[in-house]
């Protein structure tokens, strides 16, 4: 039977940078792990295994590290960028590039006065702790023309410990959930956005500030929403950022909802109550899973479905 080569890409995955900028004593780290795939006129690389065509992966690599040292790293998006531009660029075969990028934030240790900024120890001018919260996400697609840029976070956990109900839902001969009138709601965000930002001509946003207030603005949706459901917060926080942030057309949301239940201390005689505090099994699975794009008025949806492996 006749076969035909399909979609086909290739690069280096997850090349860890960690850049370090000296400002005087003072530095600053970008902690990336940086993921390239090319693809283009690859045919006879995976046909006749003529490697014409073929830029090694392990330049692709090399690139990453020398392009950091470099040109530097001012952002996550900006380095992605850079390094798409220059792969379809500079190579006749590679017609289209795509860099993912996760990056790891860091922060100052403050010293034992307090005060990170106005120091006679100078540890604290190079001494970091790795943040544990949220993990930054950008992918870039570049195919000699047109840009797209989807960032984006993973691993935000968050909770409203009151100002949640859950009630008036469908009951089958299968329901057993009661109605809840205060709950715990919780869950571990996954999110993408993507930018109207496609083309060289187009002023580039500030990828820092608007990574900064994109978070904070679904931060504050979240804290601000008294939720009838998970669905519910899930929208106003992705139309909080659409109505705030110009830049971003379409956010996709993944929400586990992270159940709490109450536990039964009936059995002991205790009364577990919401509203004096109670006590919760907070269950690891299963859960709920809520999921959702959120567009501006007219734009078309480009981020994919299935955010697990992007
Ligand atoms: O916010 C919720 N949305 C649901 O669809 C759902 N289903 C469920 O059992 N609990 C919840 N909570």
């Amino acid at each position: 039977m006749p076969t035909i080569l399909g979609q086909n890409q290739y690069g280096k995955a997850e090349n860890r940078v960690v850049k370090i900028t000296r400002d005087g004593d003072t530095h600053h780290i970008k902690d990336l792990n940086v993921s390239v795939a090319l693809s283009g006129d690859l045919e006879e690389v995976h046909l006749s295994g003529s490697n014409a065509n073929c830029l090694p992966t392990d330049t692709t690599k090399n690139t990453v590290y020398a392009f950091a040292k470099e040109y530097g790293i001012e952002s996550a998006e900006q380095f992605g960028i850079h390094l798409a531009r220059h792969f379809v660029s500079s190579q006749e075969p590679i017609k289209r590039a795509r860099i993912r990028i996760e990056e790891y934030a860091w922060e100052r240790i403050e010293t034992s006065d307090g005060n990170s900024r106005f120091i006679g120890a100078d540890e604290v001018k190079h001494s970091f702790v790795r943040k544990g919260q949220e993990v930054r996400l950008t992918e870039i697609t570049y195919d000699g023309e047109n840009w797209q840029v989807i960032s984006g976070l993973k691993d935000l956990i968050v909770m409203n410990s009151t100002n949640s109900e859950f009630w008036g839902y469908i009951k089958d001969q299968y329901t057993t959930l009661k109605e809840a009138y205060d709950r715990i709601l919780a869950t571990q965000v996954a999110s993408r956005w993507r930018f109207n930002w496609t083309s060289d001509e187009q002023r580039m946003p500030n990828w820092e500030r608007s990574y900064e207030q994109v978070k904070k603005h679904m931060l504050q949706a979240f804290a601000e929403t008294y939720s009838l459901s998970l669905q519910q917060t899930l929208y106003q926080m992705g139309s909080r950022i659409i109505n705030n942030r110009s830049e971003v057309d379409e956010i996709r949301f993944s929400l586990p909802n992270k159940h709490h239940f109450l536990v039964d201390l009936e059995p002991f005689g205790l009364k577990n109550d919401t509203a004096e505090g109670a006590v919760y099994y907070a269950a690891d699975r299963p859960y709920g899973l809520i999921e959702a794009t959120v567009l501006r008025d007219g734009v078309e949806a480009r981020i994919p479905m299935d955010l697990t492996n992007l």
